[in-house]
């Protein structure tokens, strides 16, 4: 069979791509650096790419907006795309700098020669504590990912600039680690959706891709038996004006029988202040399960302006 072919946000490095080999494993597939994550949606409804493995939220800094954003589908660009598994990865963030860098440390142990961080917008988030403890005043520079910090600092031999990354990237750009362990958490993980095209989903079948290895989760997760719940993601909008809209949508998850495990809204981009909710709920997964998440949808429709099955998948956060 023709290897697979697995997006991801790049360059090589990214959490992102230690989320897919941890999912794939290093030979069973080839991995497609993207340079944002809509490059990585379109290689999935374009076909180019099997499958993308997408930030979706992290424990301590929350939604990716960024994400959110792209399964809102405000073009109309990825009608196709659904959600078909998820991962967990612990994310232990360092400071990284050029592997010959003269940076001088100061009396509080930062690294006072040090003008410029790089990262990606959702690391500073999580390692807030440590930036504004140490670096207070620093310069922060938004970059794609933070691969691309650490490989743009791996360029820079001046003891000037520092980027946030993991340990992984260090090893790919050849950085030394001035610091481990940023992170203000240390449970600090990330969850990663598999977005796959549903029309090859329909054609391959269960043949479409192998099933991922995700016995290796975060490594802080104490191994216990595999949840037995199933996932469903809804995005949906409601007419603003009619009190109660919210709270109908809602309460179609209940009378299914589905708990829910996470809400996010976002602006609609139709009109100033309306918003696409995404709900996601979970149910104890049954041999019927998919009658009733259908007939679910079909209360939403009933209760909502727009409507849209992103896909249902395995919960794979174990019980710790
Ligand atoms: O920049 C990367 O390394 C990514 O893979 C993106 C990303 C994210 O957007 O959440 C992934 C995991 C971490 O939470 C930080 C950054």
């Amino acid at each position: 069979m023709a290897q697979i072919r697995v997006a991801f946000l790049g360059p090589a490095g990214s959490f992102s791509h230690e989320a897919a080999l941890q999912l794939y494993g290093p030979s069973a597939a080839e991995f497609v650096p993207c340079v944002s994550f809509a490059v990585a949606f379109s290689a999935v409804q374009r076909k180019t790419a099997h499958c993308a493995v997408i930030p979706f939220e992290n424990s301590t800094n929350g939604s990716v907006v960024q994400t959110l954003d792209l399964l809102a589908d405000h073009g109309n660009l990825y009608s196709d795309i659904v959600v078909h598994d998820e991962h967990y990865l612990a994310v232990h963030h360092c400071l990284l700098a050029h592997k010959n860098a003269a940076v001088q440390q100061g009396p509080d142990s930062s690294y006072r020669s040090i003008t410029k961080l790089y990262t990606h917008p959702q690391a500073w988030g999580q390692c807030e504590q440590f930036l504004s403890r140490y670096y207070k005043g620093v310069e922060r520079q938004d970059v794609s990912s933070t691969s691309k910090a650490a490989e743009i600092v791996s360029r820079d031999a001046t003891g000037q600039s520092a980027a946030i990354a993991s340990r992984f990237a260090a090893d790919h750009y050849g950085t030394s680690i001035l610091e481990a362990n940023i992170e203000d958490k240390h449970e600090n993980t990330t969850r990663f959706l598999v977005l796959r095209n549903l029309e090859s989903m329909r054609t391959d079948g269960a043949a479409g891709l192998p099933e991922t290895d995700n016995n290796t989760m975060a490594s802080h997760i104490e191994i216990s038996p595999p949840s037995q719940k199933q996932k469903v993601l809804i995005a949906f909008t409601i007419n603003h004006s009619s009190p109660g809209a919210l709270a109908d949508a809602l309460l179609t998850f209940k009378t299914h029988g589905m708990n829910l495990t996470s809400i996010n809204s976002r602006p609609s981009l139709v009109r100033a202040w309306q918003y696409i909710f995404f709900v996601e709920c979970e149910a104890i997964s049954h041999a019927h399960f998919d009658d009733v998440a259908e007939k679910m949808l079909q209360g939403l429709r009933n209760v909502t302006e727009s409507c849209r099955n992103l896909g249902n998948w395995r919960d794979r956060l174990l019980a710790g």
